[in-house]
């Protein structure tokens, strides 16, 4: 079904500029550049193949707007585009890609989802830092591209004098399939993982999405393509057609929460279980 959605004539407007007023992504610019260039910093220092990845949902259970709701003072300290909780993030791209689709309401939930694992912070989930929550991802186990944003900081990553993870294709084969590439550990992951072990009804795009909406050094930069199989490059199309609202929709023009959750809740007690494991 999620085949060829078609975006509505009068939906949502791309602005010129972020919540600040300045150019999308510009990591040279940013009024929020010695904050966003400090976490990139930590986390291509300490990113590495062996760095922790969570297997096992043992730490909370909790419905899907509980877990939102802690995002309700969480600043992404990665974003050059927006110092709005998270909670209003989420929010604001659900409610631009519903501008677009209105009858399309997995996608309203696949944005409204899209970053909850940055729950990864909250004491609850294990209180990690921000460089092991958000952030673009990268593969681990082979070289770190030099499209990634500020490349430089690899160099102190052990990972980087690794003769068995710094060639081109270190671990990997070409086209092996992104799914047996291991990615840098963060709220992409994680969610993905949530989503899928608690049996979610939304399709397989949004899986995907969630999966590697972060992975910019590809999906925007054309790195790693290499990696990809045939299945990822379909599915990719879905991560790009995504980015418009995750990206675009970052504003200091808050959502009333209050407002929109009744719909919100509809969506989620459609596609999800009343309580999930986490
Ligand atoms: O700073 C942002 C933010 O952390 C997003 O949630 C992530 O998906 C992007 O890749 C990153 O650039
Ligand atoms: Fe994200
Ligand atoms: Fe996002």
């Amino acid at each position: 079904k999620p085949n060829d959605v078609v975006p509505r004539a009068n939906g949502f407007a791309v602005p010129k500029s972020n919540a600040f007023g300045q150019s999308f992504r510009d990591y040279e610019a940013s009024v929020r550049l010695s904050i966003v260039e400090n976490t990139y910093r930590l986390n291509h220092i300490n990113q590495t193949y062996d760095f922790l990845k969570y297997a096992k949902l043992n730490k909370a259970e909790m419905s899907i707007w509980e877990a939102i709701e802690l995002l309700d003072s969480f600043v992404d300290e990665s974003d050059p585009d927006l110092d709005e909780p998270q909670i209003q993030h989420l929010l604001q791209s659900a409610e631009a890609i519903r501008k677009d689709y209105p009858n399309e309401d997995w996608l309203h939930l696949t944005a409204l989802i899209h970053d909850l694992g940055k729950v990864l912070f909250h004491s609850k989930f294990g209180s990690l830092p921000q460089w092991a929550v958000v952030g673009d991802t990268q593969p681990v186990g082979c070289a770190f591209d030099e499209l990634i944003v500020y490349h430089k900081y690899f160099k102190e990553n052990p990972d980087y004098n690794n003769p068995a993870y710094n060639t081109k294709l270190g671990i990997y084969s070409e086209g092996c399939g992104l799914e047996n590439v291991l990615m840098s550990w963060g709220h992409d992951d994680y969610m993905y993982l949530v989503a899928k072990a608690n049996g979610t009804a939304l399709p397989s795009a949004t899986l995907f999405t969630i999966r590697y909406h972060s992975f910019y050094p590809l999906h925007k930069k054309g790195a790693y393509q290499y990696l990809m199989n045939e299945e990822d490059r379909e599915n990719m199309k879905w991560v790009q057609k995504f980015n418009k609202y995750d990206l675009y929709s970052k504003s200091s023009v808050r959502i009333d929460v209050e407002k929109v959750k009744p719909y919100y809740e509809s969506l989620i007690k459609k596609y999800f279980p009343e309580k999930l494991r986490w």
